[in-house]
């Protein structure tokens, strides 16, 4: 049995999509109750704090904590609490590039066994004006994503490019989780629907 310790969407769509049916246990792991030296240590810190929630009430399974943060100026910036924050937080990133950086995290229960790694993908933000910064802030997007930003839907419009894999932007990297999988002695084609 795969599960999620994520309420992500994106995630579960992400793995639905890529043939993988897990079964979903949010964490409830509270975020600020954690610290690190770096964006990249707290992501994985959370990560493993969300997985092993989640394992500890289970006996078997295979559990996937996840944490995604963006980078920018070596700060680190998490879903924006309020409007005025993601307001502020685009004015800051208009035109320049951050490193979206995704926390994994996979537990085999049984096993006792833990591994984990981040992913990072680059972002190169555009130049939104006040006003569609204000349109896209008033659509409510940004509030439940990492960076203030989604690059598939309506942040969409503001991302230039990304360098590295896309899947990390959107909360989990297939191609990492396939490597923590294989680490710990399974193939994710064997999980296939
Ligand atoms: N669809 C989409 N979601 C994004 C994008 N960037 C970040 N996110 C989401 O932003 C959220 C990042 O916050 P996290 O704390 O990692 O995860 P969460 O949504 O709070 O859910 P938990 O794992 O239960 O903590 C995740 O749900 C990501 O899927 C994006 O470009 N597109």
């Amino acid at each position: 049995m795969i599960v999620l310790a994520s309420a992500s969407a994106a995630r579960l769509a992400l793995l639905r999509n890529a043939g993988l049916d897990p079964k979903v246990i949010v964490s409830g792991v509270d975020e600020d109750a954690f610290s690190a030296h770096t964006p990249a240590a707290l992501s994985l810190v959370l990560a493993k704090a969300k997985a092993e929630a989640v394992a500890a009430g289970l006996g078997d399974g295979l559990v996937i904590g996840c944490d995604s943060i963006l980078e920018l100026d070596g700060r680190p910036y998490g879903k924006p609490a309020t409007q005025e924050e993601a307001l502020d937080r685009w004015r800051i990133m208009r035109g320049r590039t951050g490193r979206l950086v995704t926390g994994h995290c996979v537990i085999d229960v049984a096993a006792g066994r833990q591994v984990a790694e981040t992913a990072t993908t680059v972002v190169h933000f555009g130049s939104p004006s006040e006003e569609e910064i204000a349109a896209y802030v008033g659509t409510g997007e940004p509030l439940s994503l990492a960076g203030a930003f989604s690059v598939e839907g309506r942040g969409g419009w503001f991302v230039e490019g990304i360098e590295g894999d896309h899947g990390t932007v959107l909360g989990i990297s297939l191609p990492l989780l396939r490597e923590l999988f294989d680490e710990l002695g399974y193939a994710v084609t064997s999980f296939w629907r």
